[in-house]
């Protein structure tokens, strides 16, 4: 199954050769400015106060704006901004930072620990975190404050009281993410596999937890130079020493505001702001690291993509395509040098110059081995491909009904959305799992039905949905049902039902059958047909089943690494197949009337494959 269908969050496993170099964010201008901001005002906090003077020296100078002399001009007592500032910026990031490590590292143990170990250890651990979490937070930090002795109220001090008050919360969102990984199959695997406890945690779980510690660590970093600000502004801050709130204090204090003297207020105020935002930018970056879905096409790469996307519509539009299939048919559909790619540090191109026209009312059949482009080639067709998937070239025309032939490739979102589902439908790979279990089928059904036909009314609604499910032969009144009371076979029909709803002119079916017993699997192959025969729609039918193919197709392309190596007649690639990895192909199903185990035990096949190839190799002599 491709990534590119969408699916339950992807996990992370180890980073395996890459090593550290998978482990950094790609550079993007979200990292560069945030990456910008945070270093800036870092460095500033760090040297700053080595090169500007005394904050604390006070001038006869009284309030001043900013000068050449005073660049952030100075205080009601004459004192340099500037370098009360640099002062400050120090003394809240290390508040800052301090608070952040703490509380993300309490947070990690109770919550983490505790759903990993569960029992009595996680009822402790939660009891705990539950009460820290009905304390009110500021009284309790007024209390604590209030208690230590001012000289004993040191920067690390009030580090200290804000993150034993500020884990709780975050604690409990990392236990209740702990609970749902430790239930996932490759934890389970890795337990099966034997092994220890720790590794489980720090390999398996923790890196699909950091996205969400580093947001975290983040707000934890934020509320504390905020928190601390407003400790500062009730006296029961750090005291001898400067901090951001400490200058907001003074100023508020001074009556900044009203005298409009707002290089004393404003400067605190924007570095407290741009860190955070700074922060925030960083996080995001993270985010992609652990989650590759989350990876933009740069822009640069989405310029090429929407260049070659007016390219193929200019091409698309400029020459005739043909308007019948190779048995004279009316085409339905045709693609024309279709090349996709998916872009990354190595990219893949996944379907190589494609070209393919499916008739109206025929049965197309997609075979080929695992990764050679079927999927991909089903969702560029649909245009539900997703970064890093990129068409590169080619055309995409949909014939309809009434004559007018509709470029896949230029319909802008809207025009796309009216059009999917409506005139070409397509059912999934492993579909049976795509309904929603909380709402009943007929809801889901029907709502296909509120999209695309507004004005339908509810009785012609529900008629229309009883039909189509007695037209795959499940029991109308199955409408009620949750999708679990169904079996996989009855679901899987479901879907195929709704891809009916709106009488499509094409269908793309993506291995529909795969998960089902071969006795369920026929009958639903035999409604197909039937369906054929009875609406008139084209199948576009992807599977790796070559004899399924022979027996359904009507015409059959055998894709390889991308490419399209024959298409032809099913009777034709059944009688005379031309390229040799069709024989290949068609020789790796044993005969159910050859002996039994002939293909494993003697090895049948590959002799073959040897030979042809040997022959290939030798050329015509
Ligand atoms: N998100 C992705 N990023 C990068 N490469 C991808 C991505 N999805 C698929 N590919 C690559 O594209 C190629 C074609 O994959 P695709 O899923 O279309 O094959 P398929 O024929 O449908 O395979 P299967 O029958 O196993 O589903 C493979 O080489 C695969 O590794």
């Amino acid at each position: 199954m491709t990534n590119t269908n969408p699916s339950a969050g992807a996990a992370v496993r180890r980073t395996g050769n890459s090593g550290w170099r998978a482990m950094l964010p790609r550079w993007s201008p979200k990292l560069g400015v945030g990456l910008g901001l945070v270093v800036a005002i870092a460095l500033f906090g760090i040297l700053g106060p080595f090169f500007v003077g005394n904050p604390d020296t006070v001038r006869n100078i009284g309030m001043t704006s900013p000068s050449g002399e005073f660049w952030l001009g100075t205080t009601q007592t004459g004192q340099d901004v500037l370098a009360q500032l640099a002062h400050s910026t120090r003394g809240s990031l290390q508040i800052g930072l301090l608070v952040g490590i703490l509380a993300t590292l309490f947070s990690a143990v109770f919550g983490v620990i505790g759903g990993y170990v569960g029992g009595a250890v996680d009822e402790g651990f939660s009891l705990f975190s539950n009460v820290m979490l009905v304390i009110p937070g500021l009284p309790l930090v007024i209390v604590i404050a209030g208690f230590v002795p001012v000289e004993q109220r040191g920067w690390w001090t009030i580090a200290v009281v804000l993150a034993v008050t500020g884990w709780a919360a975050s604690a409990r969102v990392l236990r209740a993410q702990t609970l749902s990984l430790r239930n996932r199959d490759y934890v389970a695997a890795a337990k099966v596999a034997g092994e220890k406890p720790w590794r489980i945690v720090s390999v398996e779980i923790l890196p699909n937890l950091l996205p969400l510690m580093a947001s975290q660590f983040v707000f934890a970093v934020i509320l504390a130079i905020l928190s601390e600000a407003g400790l500062s502004f009730l006296g029961l801050g750090a005291s001898n020493s400067d901090t951001l709130g400490t200058m907001l204090y003074y100023a508020q204090n001074g009556f900044a505001l009203q005298y409009g003297a707002w290089w004393w207020f404003g400067p605190p105020g924007l570095a407290i702001a741009l860190f955070g935002c700074g922060l925030s930018l960083i996080n995001f970056s993270i985010d992609e690291i652990i989650n590759p879905r989350l990876r933009t096409v740069p822009a640069t790469t989405r310029r090429t993509r929407r260049a070659a996307r007016n390219e193929a519509a200019r091409k698309g539009t400029a020459r005739p395509l043909p308007r019948r299939d190779a048995s004279g048919r009316d085409a339905v559909l045709t693609v024309e040098n279709l090349n996709v790619v998916y872009r990354g540090e190595k990219s893949t191109h996944a379907v190589k110059d494609v070209s393919l026209t499916l008739g109206r009312g025929e049965i197309l059949g997609l075979a080929g081995e695992s990764g050679c482009g079927k999927t991909t080639l089903a969702y560029a067709i649909n245009r539900l491909h997703r970064p890093p998937a990129e068409v590169t070239s080619g055309t995409v025309v949909f014939h309809d009904r009434d004559g007018t032939d509709i470029d896949l490739l230029a319909l802008e979102k809207e025009e796309l959305r009216a059009f999917r589902w409506s005139k070409l439908s397509m059912v999934f790979q492993g579909a049976m799992n795509a309904l929603n279990p909380v709402i009943s089928v007929g809801a889901q059904m029907e709502d296909v039905l509120t999209t695309h036909r507004p004005g339908m009314s509810a009785g012609a609604r529900r008629e229309r949905c009883a039909e189509v499910l007695r037209l795959v032969g499940v029991d109308p009144r199955r409408l009620d049902s949750f999708p679990h009371e169904l079996s996989g076979g009855m679901r899987q029909r479901v879907m195929i039902a709704m891809a009916l709803l709106l009488d499509p002119q094409v269908m793309i079916m993506d291995e529909p059958t795969t998960a089902l017993d071969v006795v369920v699997q026929r009958g639903i192959l035999r409604e197909i047909l039937r369906f054929r025969d009875e609406l008139g729609f084209a199948v576009v039918f992807i599977t790796h089943d070559l004899p399924l193919l022979l027996e359904l197709s009507d015409r059959i392309a055998v894709m390889r690494d991308g490419e399209v190596v024959e298409y032809a007649t099913a009777e034709e690639i059944h009688r005379r197949p031309r390229h040799p990895y069709t024989r290949r192909l068609l020789d790796s199903f044993p005969s159910l009337t050859g002996e039994r185990g002939a293909f494993v035990r003697t090895g049948e096949s590959s002799a073959r494959e040897h030979t042809e190839t040997t022959v290939k190799e030798a050329g015509p002599r």
